[in-house]
Protein backbone atom coordinates (compact mmCIF):
# COMPACT_ATOMS: atom_id res chain seq x y z
CA UNK A 1 0.00 0.00 0.00
CA UNK A 2 1.22 3.54 -0.55
CA UNK A 3 1.61 5.58 1.72
CA UNK A 4 0.81 9.09 0.37
CA UNK A 5 -2.55 7.61 -1.37
CA UNK A 6 -5.81 8.42 -0.67
CA UNK A 7 -7.34 6.00 1.37
CA UNK A 8 -11.43 5.50 2.25
CA UNK A 9 -13.63 2.94 4.17
CA UNK A 10 -17.06 3.23 3.20
CA UNK A 11 -19.55 0.93 5.73
CA UNK A 12 -23.04 -0.50 6.21
CA UNK A 13 -25.74 -2.20 3.79
CA UNK A 14 -28.26 -5.04 4.74
CA UNK A 15 -31.17 -3.48 2.11
CA UNK A 16 -30.91 -2.10 -1.23
CA UNK A 17 -31.52 1.25 0.34
CA UNK A 18 -28.47 1.28 2.34
CA UNK A 19 -25.77 -0.35 -0.39
CA UNK A 20 -26.84 1.74 -3.75
CA UNK A 21 -26.51 5.41 -2.02
CA UNK A 22 -23.44 3.73 -0.55
CA UNK A 23 -21.95 2.71 -3.81
CA UNK A 24 -23.16 6.16 -6.21
CA UNK A 25 -20.88 7.95 -2.97
CA UNK A 26 -17.49 5.87 -4.00
CA UNK A 27 -18.72 5.82 -8.03
CA UNK A 28 -18.88 9.61 -6.92
CA UNK A 29 -15.56 9.86 -5.22
CA UNK A 30 -14.04 8.02 -7.77
CA UNK A 31 -15.04 10.53 -10.63
CA UNK A 32 -13.30 13.33 -8.46
CA UNK A 33 -9.85 11.00 -7.08
CA UNK A 34 -9.52 8.38 -9.49
CA UNK A 35 -6.62 7.55 -7.51
CA UNK A 36 -8.46 6.94 -4.58
CA UNK A 37 -8.25 3.26 -2.78
CA UNK A 38 -11.69 2.57 -1.35
CA UNK A 39 -12.52 0.01 0.59
CA UNK A 40 -16.08 -1.28 1.93
CA UNK A 41 -17.00 -3.32 4.96
CA UNK A 42 -20.77 -5.27 5.05
CA UNK A 43 -21.98 -7.77 6.80
CA UNK A 44 -21.16 -11.20 6.79
CA UNK A 45 -24.66 -13.13 4.60
CA UNK A 46 -26.26 -9.68 3.48
CA UNK A 47 -26.48 -8.43 -0.22
CA UNK A 48 -23.52 -6.11 -0.20
CA UNK A 49 -21.09 -8.94 -0.26
CA UNK A 50 -22.60 -9.38 -3.66
CA UNK A 51 -23.53 -6.28 -4.87
CA UNK A 52 -20.68 -4.43 -4.01
CA UNK A 53 -17.78 -6.86 -6.19
CA UNK A 54 -20.42 -6.53 -8.86
CA UNK A 55 -20.03 -2.55 -8.74
CA UNK A 56 -16.60 -3.25 -8.85
CA UNK A 57 -15.45 -2.63 -5.25
CA UNK A 58 -13.92 -4.71 -2.89
CA UNK A 59 -15.49 -5.48 0.20
CA UNK A 60 -14.61 -7.17 4.01
CA UNK A 61 -17.64 -8.75 6.07
CA UNK A 62 -18.06 -8.63 9.62
CA UNK A 63 -19.55 -11.10 11.53
CA UNK A 64 -22.29 -8.80 12.87
CA UNK A 65 -25.99 -9.14 13.37
CA UNK A 66 -29.07 -7.15 14.13
CA UNK A 67 -31.04 -7.75 17.85
CA UNK A 68 -34.12 -9.36 18.08
CA UNK A 69 -37.02 -6.75 19.28
CA UNK A 70 -37.84 -9.31 22.03
CA UNK A 71 -35.77 -10.54 24.79
CA UNK A 72 -34.68 -13.64 23.38
CA UNK A 73 -31.64 -15.51 24.07
CA UNK A 74 -30.72 -15.59 20.41
CA UNK A 75 -29.47 -11.55 21.49
CA UNK A 76 -26.55 -13.12 23.78
CA UNK A 77 -24.84 -14.17 19.70
CA UNK A 78 -25.96 -11.09 18.50
CA UNK A 79 -23.76 -9.73 21.60
CA UNK A 80 -20.91 -11.99 20.91
CA UNK A 81 -20.97 -11.51 17.20
CA UNK A 82 -21.15 -7.70 17.78
CA UNK A 83 -18.05 -8.10 20.45
CA UNK A 84 -16.04 -9.92 17.39
CA UNK A 85 -17.37 -7.11 14.74
CA UNK A 86 -16.06 -4.65 17.34
CA UNK A 87 -12.41 -6.47 17.23
CA UNK A 88 -12.68 -7.06 13.63
CA UNK A 89 -13.18 -3.57 12.82
CA UNK A 90 -10.31 -1.90 14.54
CA UNK A 91 -7.93 -4.53 12.56
CA UNK A 92 -9.53 -3.46 9.56
CA UNK A 93 -9.11 -0.11 10.47
CA UNK A 94 -5.75 0.12 11.59
CA UNK A 95 -4.14 -2.08 8.41
CA UNK A 96 -5.88 0.06 5.69
CA UNK A 97 -5.38 3.33 7.63
CA UNK A 98 -8.52 5.53 5.96
CA UNK A 99 -7.94 9.01 5.50
CA UNK A 100 -11.71 9.19 6.11
CA UNK A 101 -14.48 6.75 6.82
CA UNK A 102 -18.16 7.01 5.49
CA UNK A 103 -21.24 5.48 7.38
CA UNK A 104 -24.72 4.97 5.41
CA UNK A 105 -26.45 2.37 7.85
CA UNK A 106 -26.86 -1.23 8.40
CA UNK A 107 -25.12 -3.38 10.37
CA UNK A 108 -21.57 -2.98 9.55
CA UNK A 109 -21.20 0.86 9.76
CA UNK A 110 -21.67 0.38 14.15
CA UNK A 111 -18.23 -1.22 14.57
CA UNK A 112 -15.97 0.17 11.39
CA UNK A 113 -17.45 3.68 12.33
CA UNK A 114 -17.00 3.48 15.99
CA UNK A 115 -13.16 2.14 16.01
CA UNK A 116 -12.28 4.79 12.84
CA UNK A 117 -13.46 7.35 15.71
CA UNK A 118 -11.91 5.84 18.42
CA UNK A 119 -8.85 5.91 16.25
CA UNK A 120 -8.98 9.50 15.80
CA UNK A 121 -10.20 9.08 11.80
CA UNK A 122 -12.75 11.74 10.68
CA UNK A 123 -15.73 9.74 10.26
CA UNK A 124 -19.52 11.19 7.89
CA UNK A 125 -22.38 9.90 8.28
CA UNK A 126 -25.20 9.51 6.04
CA UNK A 127 -28.79 9.19 6.97
CA UNK A 128 -31.51 7.78 4.18
CA UNK A 129 -34.39 7.96 6.70
CA UNK A 130 -36.09 11.25 8.15
CA UNK A 131 -35.87 9.24 11.25
CA UNK A 132 -32.51 9.11 12.26
CA UNK A 133 -31.75 5.20 13.53
CA UNK A 134 -30.33 4.07 16.68
CA UNK A 135 -26.85 3.51 15.31
CA UNK A 136 -26.44 6.82 13.32
CA UNK A 137 -27.55 8.72 16.78
CA UNK A 138 -24.69 7.47 18.72
CA UNK A 139 -22.18 7.83 16.16
CA UNK A 140 -23.15 11.59 15.87
CA UNK A 141 -21.72 12.57 18.65
CA UNK A 142 -18.25 11.98 16.95
CA UNK A 143 -18.88 12.39 13.47
CA UNK A 144 -17.65 15.26 11.86
CA UNK A 145 -20.77 15.70 8.99
CA UNK A 146 -23.59 13.99 9.35
CA UNK A 147 -25.67 14.31 4.70
CA UNK A 148 -29.36 13.92 5.46
CA UNK A 149 -32.17 13.80 2.98
CA UNK A 150 -34.89 15.49 5.02
CA UNK A 151 -35.49 18.63 7.16
CA UNK A 152 -35.31 18.72 10.57
CA UNK A 153 -32.76 16.41 11.33
CA UNK A 154 -31.85 17.84 14.28
CA UNK A 155 -34.33 16.47 16.23
CA UNK A 156 -31.68 14.01 16.07
CA UNK A 157 -28.40 15.05 15.63
CA UNK A 158 -26.19 18.41 16.32
CA UNK A 159 -27.46 21.04 13.92
CA UNK A 160 -23.95 22.26 13.50
CA UNK A 161 -22.58 19.05 11.50
CA UNK A 162 -26.34 18.87 9.41
CA UNK A 163 -25.85 19.07 5.63
CA UNK A 164 -29.13 18.71 3.73
CA UNK A 165 -27.64 16.57 0.69
CA UNK A 166 -30.48 14.48 -0.30
CA UNK A 167 -30.11 10.78 -0.94
CA UNK A 168 -27.88 9.72 -3.73
CA UNK A 169 -29.97 8.55 -7.09
CA UNK A 170 -28.29 5.99 -10.10
CA UNK A 171 -27.89 8.86 -12.73
CA UNK A 172 -30.18 7.26 -15.46
CA UNK A 173 -32.86 8.37 -12.69
CA UNK A 174 -31.74 11.86 -11.54
CA UNK A 175 -31.26 12.68 -15.34
CA UNK A 176 -33.77 10.88 -17.44
CA UNK A 177 -33.11 10.74 -20.80
CA UNK A 178 -36.06 8.13 -22.22
CA UNK A 179 -39.32 9.42 -23.34
CA UNK A 180 -43.05 7.85 -22.13
CA UNK A 181 -43.32 6.38 -25.73
CA UNK A 182 -39.66 4.24 -25.02
CA UNK A 183 -41.14 3.48 -22.06
CA UNK A 184 -44.27 2.41 -22.94
CA UNK A 185 -43.19 -0.12 -25.91
CA UNK A 186 -40.86 -1.44 -23.59
CA UNK A 187 -43.76 -2.69 -21.33
CA UNK A 188 -45.61 -3.42 -24.32
CA UNK A 189 -48.57 -0.65 -23.44
CA UNK A 190 -50.87 0.62 -26.33
CA UNK A 191 -50.14 4.63 -25.93
CA UNK A 192 -54.13 5.53 -25.46
CA UNK A 193 -53.29 3.43 -21.72
CA UNK A 194 -52.83 5.08 -18.80
CA UNK A 195 -50.57 3.42 -16.12
CA UNK A 196 -50.43 3.05 -12.79
CA UNK A 197 -46.88 1.55 -11.57
CA UNK A 198 -47.09 -0.44 -8.15
CA UNK A 199 -43.93 -0.70 -6.25
CA UNK A 200 -43.09 -2.49 -3.29
CA UNK A 201 -39.35 -1.54 -2.51
CA UNK A 202 -36.42 -3.98 -3.13
CA UNK A 203 -37.41 -6.85 -1.66
CA UNK A 204 -41.01 -6.19 -2.56
CA UNK A 205 -44.56 -5.65 0.05
CA UNK A 206 -47.32 -8.28 0.92
CA UNK A 207 -49.65 -5.64 1.95
CA UNK A 208 -49.11 -4.10 -1.72
CA UNK A 209 -49.57 -7.82 -3.74
CA UNK A 210 -52.21 -8.39 -1.32
CA UNK A 211 -54.34 -5.17 -1.92
CA UNK A 212 -54.40 -5.89 -5.42
CA UNK A 213 -55.58 -9.31 -5.58
CA UNK A 214 -58.00 -8.17 -3.81
CA UNK A 215 -59.54 -6.24 -6.10
CA UNK A 216 -58.53 -7.87 -9.45
CA UNK A 217 -62.65 -7.17 -10.45
CA UNK A 218 -61.67 -3.24 -10.64
CA UNK A 219 -58.84 -3.35 -12.32
CA UNK A 220 -60.06 -5.75 -15.18
CA UNK A 221 -63.45 -3.05 -15.23
CA UNK A 222 -60.78 -0.11 -16.58
CA UNK A 223 -59.25 -1.73 -19.04
CA UNK A 224 -57.93 1.47 -20.35
CA UNK A 225 -55.63 1.36 -16.87
CA UNK A 226 -52.76 -1.13 -17.24
CA UNK A 227 -51.07 -1.46 -14.11
CA UNK A 228 -47.18 -2.57 -14.13
CA UNK A 229 -46.79 -4.72 -10.81
CA UNK A 230 -43.61 -5.44 -8.86
CA UNK A 231 -44.01 -8.20 -6.30
CA UNK A 232 -40.86 -8.92 -5.33
CA UNK A 233 -39.08 -12.08 -5.49
CA UNK A 234 -40.40 -13.80 -2.44
CA UNK A 235 -44.11 -13.14 -3.54
CA UNK A 236 -43.47 -13.65 -7.56
CA UNK A 237 -44.68 -17.00 -7.87
CA UNK A 238 -47.56 -17.15 -5.91
CA UNK A 239 -49.38 -13.90 -7.74
CA UNK A 240 -48.35 -15.28 -11.14
CA UNK A 241 -50.31 -18.85 -9.98
CA UNK A 242 -53.33 -16.18 -9.02
CA UNK A 243 -53.27 -14.29 -12.14
CA UNK A 244 -52.85 -17.43 -13.93
CA UNK A 245 -56.12 -18.81 -12.62
CA UNK A 246 -57.76 -15.25 -12.99
CA UNK A 247 -55.69 -13.69 -15.84
CA UNK A 248 -56.22 -10.45 -16.42
CA UNK A 249 -55.01 -8.27 -19.31
CA UNK A 250 -54.13 -5.11 -18.13
CA UNK A 251 -51.55 -6.49 -16.06
CA UNK A 252 -47.86 -6.22 -16.52
CA UNK A 253 -45.89 -8.18 -13.96
CA UNK A 254 -42.40 -8.65 -12.69
CA UNK A 255 -40.63 -9.53 -9.72
CA UNK A 256 -37.98 -6.95 -9.93
CA UNK A 257 -37.66 -4.28 -12.85
CA UNK A 258 -34.08 -3.42 -13.64
CA UNK A 259 -34.91 -0.87 -15.97
CA UNK A 260 -36.46 1.85 -13.35
CA UNK A 261 -36.17 4.79 -15.79
CA UNK A 262 -38.65 3.19 -18.10
CA UNK A 263 -40.82 2.25 -15.62
CA UNK A 264 -40.95 6.21 -13.98
CA UNK A 265 -41.53 7.88 -17.73
CA UNK A 266 -44.16 5.52 -18.43
CA UNK A 267 -46.41 5.74 -14.87
CA UNK A 268 -48.76 8.42 -14.85
CA UNK A 269 -49.29 7.55 -11.20
CA UNK A 270 -47.64 5.20 -8.12
CA UNK A 271 -48.51 3.20 -5.69
CA UNK A 272 -45.28 2.69 -3.34
CA UNK A 273 -44.27 1.48 -0.11
CA UNK A 274 -42.30 4.48 1.46
CA UNK A 275 -38.29 3.27 1.36
CA UNK A 276 -36.13 6.26 1.70
CA UNK A 277 -33.96 5.87 -1.85
CA UNK A 278 -37.56 5.03 -3.60
CA UNK A 279 -38.85 7.96 -2.05
CA UNK A 280 -35.65 10.45 -3.27
CA UNK A 281 -36.40 8.69 -6.85
CA UNK A 282 -40.02 9.98 -7.09
CA UNK A 283 -38.94 13.41 -5.61
CA UNK A 284 -36.82 13.60 -8.86
CA UNK A 285 -38.98 11.76 -11.79
CA UNK A 286 -41.70 14.24 -10.19
CA UNK A 287 -44.95 11.65 -10.50
CA UNK A 288 -47.96 11.62 -8.22
CA UNK A 289 -48.13 8.89 -5.83
CA UNK A 290 -49.36 6.95 -3.19
CA UNK A 291 -47.39 5.84 -0.15
CA UNK A 292 -48.23 2.59 1.59
CA UNK A 293 -45.65 3.26 4.55
CA UNK A 294 -43.99 -0.72 6.12
CA UNK A 295 -45.14 -1.46 9.36
CA UNK A 296 -42.60 -3.82 9.54
CA UNK A 297 -39.42 -1.37 9.70
CA UNK A 298 -37.30 -0.10 12.40
CA UNK A 299 -39.35 2.72 14.86
CA UNK A 300 -41.42 2.97 12.09
CA UNK A 301 -39.14 5.30 9.78
CA UNK A 302 -41.11 4.68 6.79
CA UNK A 303 -44.41 6.12 8.16
CA UNK A 304 -42.29 9.12 8.73
CA UNK A 305 -40.48 9.52 5.60
CA UNK A 306 -44.21 9.45 4.09
CA UNK A 307 -45.50 11.91 6.44
CA UNK A 308 -42.30 14.42 5.05
CA UNK A 309 -44.08 14.73 1.73
CA UNK A 310 -48.62 13.82 2.43
CA UNK A 311 -47.82 16.98 5.01
CA UNK A 312 -46.96 18.98 2.34
CA UNK A 313 -49.72 17.34 -0.33
CA UNK A 314 -46.63 16.33 -2.11
CA UNK A 315 -48.06 12.69 -1.82
CA UNK A 316 -51.11 10.49 -0.44
CA UNK A 317 -50.55 7.97 2.20
CA UNK A 318 -52.84 5.10 2.69
CA UNK A 319 -51.68 3.10 6.00
CA UNK A 320 -50.65 -0.50 5.75
CA UNK A 321 -53.71 -1.82 7.69
CA UNK A 322 -56.69 0.43 5.35
CA UNK A 323 -54.53 -0.73 2.05
CA UNK A 324 -57.00 -3.39 1.38
CA UNK A 325 -59.89 -1.68 1.70
CA UNK A 326 -58.75 1.54 -0.05
CA UNK A 327 -55.32 1.34 -1.97
CA UNK A 328 -56.86 0.33 -5.57
CA UNK A 329 -59.95 2.63 -5.12
CA UNK A 330 -57.41 5.33 -4.14
CA UNK A 331 -55.42 4.77 -6.92
CA UNK A 332 -58.22 4.48 -9.53
CA UNK A 333 -59.99 7.82 -8.17
CA UNK A 334 -56.30 9.76 -8.51
CA UNK A 335 -55.62 8.46 -12.43
CA UNK A 336 -58.71 10.06 -13.34
CA UNK A 337 -58.75 13.29 -11.65
CA UNK A 338 -55.58 15.26 -13.26
CA UNK A 339 -55.74 18.02 -11.36
CA UNK A 340 -55.13 16.49 -8.28
CA UNK A 341 -52.61 14.61 -10.31
CA UNK A 342 -50.94 18.06 -11.45
CA UNK A 343 -51.24 19.08 -7.39
CA UNK A 344 -49.12 16.33 -6.55
CA UNK A 345 -46.41 16.40 -9.06
CA UNK A 346 -45.74 19.58 -8.66
CA UNK A 347 -45.36 19.44 -4.93
CA UNK A 348 -43.46 16.09 -4.83
CA UNK A 349 -41.04 18.22 -7.15
CA UNK A 350 -40.45 20.89 -5.33
CA UNK A 351 -38.56 18.13 -2.64
CA UNK A 352 -36.34 16.70 -4.74
CA UNK A 353 -32.42 17.53 -4.05
CA UNK A 354 -29.70 16.56 -7.07
CA UNK A 355 -26.20 15.69 -7.21
CA UNK A 356 -26.40 14.48 -3.81
CA UNK A 357 -23.51 11.60 -4.89
CA UNK A 358 -21.32 14.55 -5.94
CA UNK A 359 -22.01 16.80 -2.94
CA UNK A 360 -21.63 13.76 -0.35
CA UNK A 361 -18.28 12.77 -1.97
CA UNK A 362 -16.97 16.46 -2.09
CA UNK A 363 -17.48 16.39 1.68
CA UNK A 364 -15.72 13.24 2.05
CA UNK A 365 -12.62 14.61 0.45
CA UNK A 366 -12.82 17.94 2.04
CA UNK A 367 -12.57 15.30 5.59
CA UNK A 368 -9.41 13.88 4.26
CA UNK A 369 -7.66 17.48 4.99
CA UNK A 370 -9.22 17.62 8.32
CA UNK A 371 -7.12 17.23 11.47
CA UNK A 372 -9.83 15.68 14.39
CA UNK A 373 -7.67 15.47 17.34
C1 LIG B 1 -37.92 -3.28 4.30
C2 LIG B 1 -36.82 -2.31 4.58
O1 LIG B 1 -35.95 -2.52 5.43
N1 LIG B 1 -36.87 -1.16 3.90
C3 LIG B 1 -35.87 -0.11 4.06
C4 LIG B 1 -34.90 -0.17 2.90
O2 LIG B 1 -35.73 -0.07 1.76
P1 LIG B 1 -35.43 -0.66 0.33
O3 LIG B 1 -34.26 -1.58 0.35
O4 LIG B 1 -36.73 -1.11 -0.25
O5 LIG B 1 -34.89 0.63 -0.33
P2 LIG B 1 -35.41 1.97 -0.94
O6 LIG B 1 -36.87 2.10 -1.07
O7 LIG B 1 -34.67 3.02 -0.19
O8 LIG B 1 -34.75 1.80 -2.40
C5 LIG B 1 -35.11 0.74 -3.26
C6 LIG B 1 -34.24 0.84 -4.48
O9 LIG B 1 -34.47 -0.33 -5.27
C7 LIG B 1 -34.80 0.06 -6.59
N2 LIG B 1 -35.74 -0.92 -7.19
C8 LIG B 1 -36.87 -1.28 -6.52
C9 LIG B 1 -37.74 -2.17 -7.09
C10 LIG B 1 -37.45 -2.69 -8.37
O10 LIG B 1 -38.18 -3.50 -8.94
N3 LIG B 1 -36.32 -2.29 -8.98
C11 LIG B 1 -35.44 -1.42 -8.43
O11 LIG B 1 -34.42 -1.10 -9.02
C12 LIG B 1 -35.44 1.44 -6.46
O12 LIG B 1 -35.37 2.12 -7.69
C13 LIG B 1 -34.58 2.04 -5.34
O13 LIG B 1 -33.40 2.59 -5.86
O14 LIG B 1 -33.94 0.91 3.00
C14 LIG B 1 -34.51 2.23 3.01
C15 LIG B 1 -33.36 3.24 3.11
O15 LIG B 1 -32.67 3.17 4.30
C16 LIG B 1 -35.51 2.37 4.16
O16 LIG B 1 -36.14 3.63 4.08
C17 LIG B 1 -36.54 1.26 4.06
O17 LIG B 1 -37.46 1.35 5.13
Amino acid sequence: MENNQLRIIISGGGTGGHIFPAISIANAIREIRPDADILFAGAEGRMEMEKVPQAGYKIVGLPVAGFSRSLTPKNLIVVLKLMKSLIKAYRIVRNFKPHVVVGVGGYASGPIVKAAQRLNIPTLLQEQNSYAGVTNKLLAKKAKKICVAYEGMERYFPADKIMLTGNPVRQDIENLTVTRTEGLAHFGIDPSKKVLLVLGGSLGARTLNQSLLGKLDVVKSNPDIVVIWQTGKLYYQTVKEELEKNPVENIRLFDFIRRMDLAYVAADAIISRAGAGTISELCLVAKPCILVPSPNVAEDHQTRNALALANKNAAIMVSDSKALEQLVNEAFALLNDESLQKTLSENIAKLALRNSAKVIAEEVLKLTNTNSK
